[in-house]
């Protein structure tokens, strides 16, 4: 039986949700909760990786809060989902198609296995979806099975695939993609790129290059630079999105792997700690798997009351 996203994005928060129940029951009491218990609330914060920033912010909104009533493990995981919300809600942004002229040139980046070239499939899929048409570049030529690996993705969404020869220029690659799309008028082209953190040096230069390139078709691209994080690397994540920031400009994120062991609660630590936007969410291997970020949703199951 299929699970519902719902279900599936239960299972990718689970470790951080049950945590935080386990260290939340029995707490409670009284109208307004005692500094041992907003300790005890603060260290169930950190070990479910929401980070020790969200944590004592967390914290400080909880300690002025004034409960309805005694104060119970449910109710506090109520005004706990309600706080880490108020974190979320300003970095959902979902990626939209606003360039002008055409094409947006959105680059995708992020190590190895991340998930980057299934989450580029999904996201054409998703614009897809809004009507808008859709290009891919295999910029990503470190790899022959990458470049296959789109290819094979681009004919079931049925859309062109611009890609060279294993080894090749990427930059070359993405001139031509932008070149192509702009004359047939495209209004999404998503670039995939080998992004690998091994060498910060090499994906400096090669990323460096690409913008050049890029900027003498258009002055605007690249329009986005999404960081594609799994989020099964729990803490790791974060340290991801501080490299890549520094060495390529990062825009915005999107986190994937929230189905099955992942470690979610980080989410919470990198919107409070980068305010980087959060495009989308994956909890899954198939097309439609990759969905706009709920913040409130995504609170809700993390405090465990969804
Ligand atoms: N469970 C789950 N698996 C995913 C998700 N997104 C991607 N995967 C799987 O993760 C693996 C790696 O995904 P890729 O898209 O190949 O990752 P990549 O970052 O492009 O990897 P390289 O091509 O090796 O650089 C594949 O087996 C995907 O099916 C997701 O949201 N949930």
């Amino acid at each position: 039986m299929s699970l519902s996203w719902s279900e599936r994005l239960a299972g990718g928060f689970r470790k951080t949700s049950e945590r935080l129940s386990d260290n939340l029951a029995g707490l409670g009491g009284a109208t307004k909760l005692t500094l041992e218990q907003l300790d005890e609330i603060e260290d169930a914060l950190i070990v479910s990786d929401l980070g020790p920033r969200a944590a004592a912010r967390i914290r400080d909104k909880l300690a002025e809060h004034r409960f309805d009533g005694a104060a119970d493990g449910q109710a506090i995981r109520e005004q706990v989902a309600v706080e880490i919300a108020e974190i979320l809600r300003p970095v959902a942004k979902p990626l939209e198609v606003t360039a002008f002229p055409r094409p947006q040139v959105i680059l995708v980046i992020g190590v190895n296995g991340s998930g980057k070239t299934t989450t580029i499939a999904k996201m054409g899929h998703l614009f897809q979806e809004d009507d808008y048409e859709v290009m891919l570049a295999a910029g990503d030529t470190f790899r022959a099975a990458a470049i296959g690996q789109l290819k094979v993705w681009g004919e079931r969404l049925g859309v062109p695939v611009v890609a060279g020869a294993e080894g090749g220029d990427p930059a070359s690659i993405v001139f031509d993609a932008v070149k192509h799309a702009t004359e047939i008028g495209t209004d999404a082209l998503i670039v995939d790129t080998a992004g690998r953190l091994q060498n910060k040096r090499e994906l400096m230069d090669e990323l460096a290059k690409v913008r050049k390139v890029l900027g003498k078709l258009n002055p605007e691209a690249p329009h986005d630079v999404v960081l594609v994080l799994d989020a099964t690397n729990g803490q790791n994540a974060l340290s991801q999105i501080e490299v890549f920031k520094e060495t390529a400009g990062v825009t915005g994120l999107v986190m994937t792997k929230l189905d099955g062991t992942a470690r979610g609660g980080v989410l919470v630590a990198a919107a409070e700690q980068y305010g980087l936007p959060v495009h989308a969410i994956g909890v899954g291997e198939k097309m439609d798997d990759l969905r706009p970020f709920d913040p409130d949703l995504v609170a809700r199951v993390i405090a465990g009351v969804a």
